[in-house]
């Protein structure tokens, strides 16, 4: 139990009605999750306001409300504490509830379009390699140690944060690798977090329909660097143009790396082929298990985390050297009749154009590439036919299929993606709306030493239509197919 004042630490607060001294129980943002003596932040969120909650949150037991709207029935025995925006400051008052979990724990968060699930998971091998206890937050799950705690979003919301924080510390780990979304960023999910570390890894086209201008969705990033602490260190990507941007107003140590640009921490990547990555990192050559010269820069972005963390640089190349891909990510299979089958989380326009680039650059001349698939519903509608003319460009044959449809009918969507379709391409282009179904075509029509490329999905183990998900996993699906 805590007092309200411990919670109120930092924040510009009014109290309306009731006692500083209450106890609280618990810290909650959704009224659906409240037990007695809690408290209740009521958070104006983007489908609907949470004031509307306050009567239903005092009935569960809620005796501490923190808002922003003072309401016009005031309860006894309850404590009304009024802030200027509950989104910003929840965070805040969940690290104060939690004892601060960041100020023992160092916490490093990385932003950017592509590349961060990557980044983090390897941060998180390489630092259990490095003998560390380590936490690390992810598109794909949470992770504690070896512990796996399921997650929907790839940055959790303020309260759970500051709770998995919490939990790490207690589990004594020395470091928490996360992923800072743009959303999460804007909403202010990582406030209360004193962060050791932030890096940037790329931007490119995604999220416009949240962010509405790539403006605003570049300056959503770069809030992660505007509020870094002078003691943190700013590690960005120079080749990407918005890595300076970044830096620019940064308090933090300005680090940056580059494989085309003059960087602290310079890579040159010098083969790749399906087996892995050769590269030179500032002078020491070293062979890498991961695909695709994109990983090149995820590498050098784990080895020079590792450093500025401290860490030995030989021993670092060393353990990065041992580290598998993360589920998802080009990870391969090889059918009997020598077909390769890659599955790839790359749901962007661009993380499709790396990966099909990626595959073109190793593979030999006269090997075909089939790309499935799919834009997901109630998302950027703008990216369907981007990705539709990526695939068809870059790709021998396509098909094009569902990904996740949620409450769009799926039949639309294929259609605005065959908009990105050119007549010519059409010739080699197929729609088959059931995933499973073009994922049985591509490897029906592949010949030996064709490449299947099976995009989106990556880890995902489900197809959400209407609504229900439903079990779907793209690796288990080619290996049925290949075996069938
Ligand atoms: C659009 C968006 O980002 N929404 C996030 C946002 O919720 P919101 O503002 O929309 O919430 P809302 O539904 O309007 O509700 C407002 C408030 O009422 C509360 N509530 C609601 C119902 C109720 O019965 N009682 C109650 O108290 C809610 O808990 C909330 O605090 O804040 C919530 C708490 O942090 C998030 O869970 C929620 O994520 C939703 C589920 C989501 O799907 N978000 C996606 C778009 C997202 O955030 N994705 C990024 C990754 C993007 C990427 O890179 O691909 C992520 O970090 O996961
Ligand atoms: N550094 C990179 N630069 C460009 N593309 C990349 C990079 N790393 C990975 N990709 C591509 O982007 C895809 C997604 O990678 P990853 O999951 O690591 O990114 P992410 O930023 O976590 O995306 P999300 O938040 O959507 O999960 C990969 O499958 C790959 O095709």
């Amino acid at each position: 139990m805590r007092n309200i004042q411990t919670l109120l630490k930092g924040i510009e607060f009014e109290l309306i009605k009731g006692d500083l001294n209450q106890l609280v129980s618990d810290v909650q943002i959704d009224s659906r999750q409240l037990t007695a003596d809690s408290a209740f932040i009521a958070i104006k969120g983007t489908q609907m306001d949470a004031h509307k909650f306050i009567p239903k949150a005092i009935e569960l037991g809620a005796k501490t409300i923190i808002l922003e709207d003072e309401p016009s029935d005031l309860v006894d025995g309850v404590s009304y504490i009024q802030v200027n925006n509950t989104s910003q400051v929840a965070g805040l008052i969940a690290s104060n509830f939690y004892d601060n979990p960041s100020d023992n724990i160092k916490v490093i968060a990385i932003t950017g379009t592509n590349g961060k699930t990557t980044v983090v998971t390897l941060l998180q091998n390489l630092f259990i390699k490095l003998g560390y206890n380590t936490g690390a937050l992810t598109t794909i799950e949470n992770k504690i140690n070896n512990e796996v705690i399921p997650t929907k979003l790839t940055t959790p919301d303020p309260v759970t944060l500051q709770r998995l924080l919490a939990e790490m510390v207690k589990k004594n780990c020395s470091y928490c690798f996360m992923e800072a979304s743009s959303h999460a960023i804007v909403q202010g999910r990582l406030s209360g977090i004193n962060l050791t570390g932030a890096i940037f890894s790329n931007i490119s086209h995604d999220h416009l329909d949240y962010h509405g201008t790539m403006k605003e969705y570049i300056n959503a990033k770069k809030r992660l660097f505007d509020t870094l602490p002078k003691n943190a260190f700013a590690l960005v990507n120079v080749d990407d143009k918005r890595g300076p941007v970044m830096l620019q107003n940064c308090k933090g140590k300005h680090v940056t790396f580059g494989l085309h640009t003059m960087a602290n921490y310079k890579g040159k990547l010098i083969d790749n082929t399906f087996e892995g990555i050769q590269m030179d990192i500032n002078g020491q050559e070293a062979w890498f298990q991961l695909i695709g010269s994109f990983n090149a820069y995820n590498i050098l972005t784990a080895y020079a985390t590792a450093i500025c963390l401290d860490e030995e640089p030989m021993e670092t190349l060393q353990c990065l050297s041992e580290l598998r891909p993360a589920r998802g990510r080009f990870e391969q299979l090889v059918s009997k009749k020598n077909v390769r089958g890659i599955i790839d989380y790359a749901h962007t326009p661009d993380a499709l154009e790396n990966v099909l680039e990626t595959i073109k650059d190793i593979k030999e001349d006269g090997e075909n590439i089939i790309t499935v698939v799919g834009c997901g519903g109630d998302r950027d509608k703008s990216k369907r036919p981007v990705m539709a003319k990526t695939a068809a460009m870059l790709s021998e044959k396509v098909i094009l299929t569902s990904d996740n449809p949620r409450t769009e009918d799926p039949e639309v969507i294929l259609e605005e993606m065959m908009d990105g379709i050119s007549p010519t391409q059409e010739r080699r282009t197929q729609v088959i709306l059931d995933r499973k179904e073009a994922i049985l075509k591509a490897v029906e029509m592949a010949e030996p030493r064709d490449i299947i490329l099976l995009a989106g999905k990556g880890h995902e183990t489900y197809q959400e239509i209407d609504g229900v998900r439903h079990h779907f996993d793209d690796k288990e699906e080619l290996f049925k197919a290949f075996h069938s």
